[in-house]
């Protein structure tokens, strides 16, 4: 009977549809884990997680087989043995799976039988459940394999129990959010661990994928709930884990490295390096250039996208207009020289002046308005993209989730652009994770050291700088109060009623449910962005545009 186990668990990042790379790259981890037993890897690593439509393409689906055989293949030189995430069609069906490889041949499969169908997920879509299935046999010890979100419900796990598993093993791609970590190991795990008696190993997928990115932060919890160990959150890891059958039969796992995760908030100023880093480099771009106005959301993604890329990748333009201050001015070159990026200035005063030249028979006889402040939005969207398309820079938009809720944001303007990284922060975040840059390093960040932004952009009211001494605050309440609105009517789908019992007023709420509501045709067109909340614009909340329901 087999007394010892080493298991290794290699926490990747993925190429989403790159099957035969991803399969290059497990085979050169497995390499690294010469000596284990078996090398576990990442839900759907073989194809990307999540792969949306993509898995409706049956050519995809033959491919996956291919690199499969050829990953089983590769087991025949005796080293250890594979479990890889792959899609599997069978009568008609699409299954997403885990298929051993050992000894040359697929020993075995299990397919995932809870399919997540909300939130950012759409499984049911793709995916047809698999049965309640049995452990397999690996070497005479009977490993459960749940994946995923079968270890989020008792289930899967009691089944496995009962037919005998003595360890659990779950591959996922299970995406960052804030407090995910804790939930996953504190709440789901611990659960699943106390009613089965039974150890995990839980292994998470590292990267970004478009809106989505992976924390990892994969562990090892014993069967009376200590943590063996635990992994780092965001980098690709590989660890090799002992296991051994104690005295009275229940497998144990030998305590290793037990990493302390990122705390809050510099976990969420991580998932938007990592989202932007991996999504510039996956989608091939030299850099990125932004405006760079002096105010704070600028600043804090420039701020960003140096740590993701590196200060040379990272361009800025200075477009200063008649209403730009003189503040504004310094506060984006002190910023441009603390990140050490390129600034360019660009007036936009000739473009101004040329579209008033152009437009001014068709707007004889109306004052000047909103129209023109758009105007000169618009024209450092058309100068940012020009850049953009001569030298292949993506753009970086600026725009934060408190403006993207409430349409406090020029369509074709300042929303133009191909990624952005505030799109799920409150400005009251942004103005947090604007404080915590200057104060701290980011661990996994390529900027230097010390502050990012004069102390000023965080401290003066924002403008956007549209007319003569315009401040947010004209407009719209102060972002104390708008952000704890807000994050009721988006995130806990609140009515007015329930917000005016929270203490807020009655009209306020009214307005920015309605300001919310008619946004959402700009947040459709606007570009995506990282996922940091529990309900991000894009995956998360899917909202009619055309819709006459309030609750004021
Ligand atoms: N349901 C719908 N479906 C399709 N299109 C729709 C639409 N509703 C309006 N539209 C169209 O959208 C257009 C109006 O939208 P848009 O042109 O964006 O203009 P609009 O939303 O009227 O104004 C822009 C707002 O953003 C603020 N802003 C601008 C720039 C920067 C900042 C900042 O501080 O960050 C703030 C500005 O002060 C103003 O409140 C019109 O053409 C209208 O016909
Ligand atoms: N003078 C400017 N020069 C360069 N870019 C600008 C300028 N004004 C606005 N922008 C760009 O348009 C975006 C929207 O800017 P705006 O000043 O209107 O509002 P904001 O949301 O308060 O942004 P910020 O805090 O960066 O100023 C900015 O983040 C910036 O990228
Ligand atoms: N891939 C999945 O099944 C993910 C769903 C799961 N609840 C998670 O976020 O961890």
């Amino acid at each position: 009977m087999t007394e010892r186990l080493t298991i290794a668990l290699a926490q990747l990042s993925q190429t989403m549809g790159d099957l035969a790379g991803n399969a290059d790259a497990m085979l050169a981890w497995r390499e690294k884990a010469a000596g284990a037993d078996l090398i576990v890897f990442p839900e759907l690593q073989l194809i990307g997680y999540p792969p949306e439509d993509l898995v409706l393409k049956p050519a995809l689906i033959e491919r996956a087989g291919e690199q499969l055989l050829r990953l089983a293949k590769a087991t025949a030189d005796g080293g250890p043995a594979m479990l890889v995430g792959t899609v599997i069609a069978a009568q008609g069906l699409l299954f997403n799976c885990v298929a051993l490889l050992d000894g040359g041949e697929i020993k075995a499969v299990r397919q995932k039988r809870e399919l997540p169908n909300y939130g950012t997920f759409d499984e049911k879509r793709l995916f047809a459940p698999g049965p309640l299935a049995d452990p397999v046999d690996f070497r005479g010890v009977k490993l459960g394999l749940p994946i995923c979100e079968d270890v989020w419900y008792p289930f899967v796990c009691a089944h496995l129990r009962e037919r005998g598993a003595e360890i659990l093993i779950t591959p996922n791609g299970s995406p960052y959010e804030i407090g995910k970590d804790e939930r996953r190991m504190s709440q789901v795990c611990a659960a699943r661990v106390r009613e089965t008696g039974l150890p995990i190993a839980y292994l998470n997928r590292v990267g970004g994928q478009d809106e989505l990115v992976f924390d990892g932060a994969s562990f090892v919890m014993n069967a009376d709930g200590s943590v063996a160990w635990q992994m780092a959150d965001w980098d690709e890891a590989l660890v090799l884990t002992q296991w051994e059958r104690a005295d009275e039969g229940g497998w144990h796992c030998v305590e290793g490295e037990r990493h302390t995760l990122d705390p809050h908030p510099e976990d969420s100023y991580n998932a938007m390096v990592v989202g932007l880093r991996d999504y510039v480099n996956r989608n091939r771009f030299p850099g990125v250039v932004l405006g760079l106005s002096g105010g704070i959301d600028s600043a804090l993604s420039a701020a960003i996208a140096v740590d993701a890329l590196g200060a040379d990748r990272v361009w800025c333009v200075m477009m200063p207009s008649r209403f730009t201050g003189s503040e504004s001015l310094e506060d984006a070159a002190e910023c441009a020289r603390m990140l050490g990026v390129k600034l360019d200035t660009i007036v936009i005063a000739p473009a101004m002046e040329a579209l008033d030249g152009m437009l001014a028979d068709v707007f004889t006889g109306r004052s000047p308005d909103l129209t023109e402040e758009n105007i000169q939005s618009r024209i450092r969207g058309v100068t940012l993209m020009a850049i953009s398309n001569k030298y292949g820079h993506m753009l970086l938009t600026t725009g934060n989730k408190s403006e993207m809720s409430v349409g406090y944001a020029t369509i074709y303007g300042d929303m133009a652009g191909g990624y952005s990284v505030l799109k799920d922060a409150y400005k009251t975040t942004v103005f947090d994770l604007s404080r915590w840059r200057n104060e701290h390093v980011s661990s996994i960040g390529l900027g230097t050291a010390g502050p990012v932004m004069p102390e000023r952009v965080i401290t003066k009211p924002p403008t956007a700088e549209l007319r003569e001494n315009q401040k947010d605050e004209d407009s719209l309440p102060p972002y104390e109060v708008l952000d704890p609105i807000l994050y009721g009517l988006v995130e806990q789908e609140l009515s007015v009623d329930a917000l005016v019992a929270r203490g807020f007023e009655r009209e306020t709420v009214a307005r920015i449910e309605q300001l919310l509501y008619i946004a959402e045709y700009k947040r459709r067109q606007a570009p995506p962005g990282v996922k940091l909340g529990s309900r991000n614009f894009g995956r998360d909340r899917r909202y009619p545009i055309t819709n006459a329901f309030r609750t004021s």
